[in-house]
């Protein structure tokens, strides 16, 4: 089990602690009329019992009955402060609770989005999730209920032993006699259930993480497809197993405590009764007295068993917030550089070029980019990547502004590599990318991003309208804007025909587009963005003839007067190109125009004839798809 888990290291970083104030010191007013409300309910605590003892001494026995009017009024006047007390602190403490969550929570989901795409190729999605779901919520433990319970039970416990010793030092120390038996199980129990805390958050993760897997549409798909329903249950059922099994640790451990401490409630009540009966009878106390101490001997149990488990608590709840510290402490691997600058606009609105200047890379390692407690845990990592070398191996090329260029090469080749590094999706290992003359480096996030739109080949949609979908690129787009976008995407017709048209839910469990459709719609987005580079994986299905024109007329349209790279897959798109690079293992191996490189009788030539062949039979009729079932792209 790695990262941490129930075998794992439990241990708390260094300056865990030190970091949580800042969070509580947000909400300290707050805190402070917390505390005062707990240090108010602890005074109500220990007076009560000893209103028990003046209405039976003072009032009953000897038969006045003002007194017992008066104590009774007293008990009564001391119940109303209590329940406004618990009022007010149930409110303040979720108030803070909530509060904090909501701060982590936040802090969190920006920082994640902040994670470089190689974070997110690592990292389990549900086990994410349960960071900022659980873990968040335990972190919120430690500043409230922590803090206000301590104060109320070390304050309780001080009033209500002074109550004691003042009514009796005798009974007093035959009840105090029991104290230890409470506080040295308490603490192994407390470190046990820090131990099982850390193990179970895991644990669950892991569950989560691996339902979240299956039950998409893509995994249930494959599942059907590839999967044997017994070996995924049997699966399924050992990450539950360990779920099922700490998690009867976590509870038997706990209610351990509540045992012990039943028992020896019980052994100091028979204590008390029989000793202080004798003190009574002997005219050493008064009946009153011996009521009242075993009252304050009844409320003393609460808050030493709290007092045992704070520790346990506390840890449970740093356990928590390490988790999200630790999420917090990511550096991004691809991130802004302080004094970035707006790539600036080209006075004459044209395209930048785009440079690849002695690019070489290869894949983070895993240790890189994501934490070990976001991966999945019983397989190995498998090989790191970057131990297996290059990926790009000193790539040069110019994409010239405005113009189309197509990388082609067989699978593998680094072609898809290529296009991470233009929005920044990674950065290179050596040499420089530039765009319009800046190294992307030195551009800030927002400019990048305005400046490259990307079109990948199985384009993603939020299971959410078309509307906003296609909104998400341009939160500003008006309706006509909408429907301009869709008919340069040739998708308009498509739109217009569902049910509700802009309207209609899409996306993994929405209406079904096609794979065409799809991409006409990221095509839409894309247009409505605007942005004058454009990055564009061609789908390699096979589409109908209709489709596939309509895909022609929507690529021409979204990549006019742009300058466009395209991992190429019709023979249509490469005859177009201003320029092709033929990449093979990492280099460009050859450039020029498809006639200049059928000429040249090289790889482009090999692939031509091998891959491409089959279209030379459609060339005079609609565009054919290229290479799409072949290893040549
Ligand atoms: N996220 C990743 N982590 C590690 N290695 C990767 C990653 N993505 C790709 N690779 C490796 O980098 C190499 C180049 O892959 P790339 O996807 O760029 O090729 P490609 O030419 O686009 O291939 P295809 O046409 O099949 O998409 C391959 O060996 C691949 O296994």
């Amino acid at each position: 089990m790695r990262g941490g888990g129930p075998e794992g290291n439990s241990g708390i970083r260094p300056g865990t602690i030190q970091r949580i104030f800042p969070y509580a010191k947000r909400y300290r007013l707050r805190l402070s009329f917390l505390v005062g409300a707990s240090a108010l309910s602890a005074l109500v605590t220990a007076a009560s019992p000893l209103l028990f003892g003046i209405v039976i001494d003072k009032g009953i026995v000897p038969g006045k009955t003002d007194v017992v009017v008066w104590v009774a009024a007293a008990l009564l006047a001391l119940a109303l402060v209590d329940a406004l007390t618990q009022y007010f602190q149930a409110k303040l403490s979720a108030q803070i609770g909530e509060g904090l969550v909501y701060d982590l929570r936040t802090q969190v989901f920006r920082h994640v989005q902040a994670q470089p795409i190689g974070f997110f190729t690592r990292a389990q999605t549900g086990s994410l999730v349960s960071r900022l779901n659980t873990d968040v919520i335990g972190a919120q433990q430690a500043v409230t209920v922590l803090m206000a319970e301590t104060v109320n039970t070390v304050l309780t416990l001080v009033l209500v032993l002074g109550a004691m010793f003042y009514l009796s030092w005798q009974l007093s120390l035959v009840a105090l006699l029991i104290v230890p038996i409470f506080l040295i199980p308490g603490k192994a129990i407390g470190r046990r259930m820090q131990h099982l805390a850390r193990g179970s958050m895991q644990l669950n993760a892991e569950m989560g993480s691996l339902m979240n897997e299956r039950f998409n549409v893509a995994g249930a798909m494959l599942n059907k497809l590839f999967g044997n329903p017994a070996r995924e249950t049997e699966y399924f059922a050992e990450r539950a197993g360990a779920v099922r099994d700490i998690g009867v640790k976590t509870n038997v451990t706990a209610q351990m405590l509540g045992i012990i401490m039943g028992v020896t409630a019980s052994v100091t009540l028979a204590l008390l009764f029989g000793f202080g009966g004798a003190l009574v009878i002997n005219d050493v106390i008064a009946v009153g007295t011996l009521v009242s101490l075993v009252t304050l001997v009844g409320r003393l149990y609460t808050p030493i068993q709290q007092l045992s488990s704070v520790q346990a608590n506390a840890m449970t709840a740093l356990v928590s917030f390490d988790r999200v510290f630790e999420i917090l402490d990511l550096d991004p691997l691809v991130k802004e550089r302080p004094g970035a600058v707006d790539l600036p606009s080209d006075p004459a609105d044209a395209a930048p070029e785009v440079h690849f200047d002695g690019v070489s890379f290869r894949y983070p390692s895993a240790g890189e980019v994501a934490l070990a407690s976001l991966e999945s845990t019983d397989h190995a990592r498998g090989p790191e990547r970057s131990d297996e070398g290059w990926v790009l191996d000193g790539i040069d090329f110019r994409a010239p502004a405005g113009k189309l260029t197509a990388l082609v090469g067989r699978s593998g080749a680094g072609k898809t590599t290529i296009t991470n590094l233009m929005p920044r999706f990674y950065d290179p290992v050596s040499g420089t990318v530039r765009i319009g003359g800046h190294d992307l480096r030195d551009l800030t996030m927002q400019s990048l991003q305005d400046t490259i739109g990307v079109v990948t080949q199985d384009a993603h949609l939020f299971h959410d309208t078309i509307r906003a979908n296609l909104l998400y690129a341009r939160t500003d787009a008006t309706e006509p804007d909408l429907v301009e976008a869709c008919r340069a995407a040739q998708v308009w017709d498509v739109v217009e025909a569902l049910p509700n048209g802009l309207d209609t839910v899409v996306g993994d469990r929405g209406f079904r587009l096609s794979g065409g459709e799809k991409q006409r719609i990221a095509l839409a987005r894309l247009l409505l963005k605007a942005p004058p580079v454009v990055v564009l994986d061609e789908a390699t299905a096979h589409l109908d003839a209709e489709s596939e024109v309509a895909i022609q007329q929507a690529l021409k349209t979204a990549l006019r007067g742009r300058t466009s790279v395209v991992i190429a897959h019709r023979l249509s798109t490469i005859r177009e190109a201003d320029q092709i690079l033929v990449i093979d293992d990492g280099r460009v191996r050859e450039r020029g125009t498809h006639e200049q490189l059928l000429a040249a009788g090289d790889l482009y030539a090999d692939l031509y004839y091998t891959q491409f062949a089959r279209q030379a039979v459609g060339e005079s009729g609609d565009d054919v798809v290229l290479g799409a079932a072949g290893p040549a792209t």
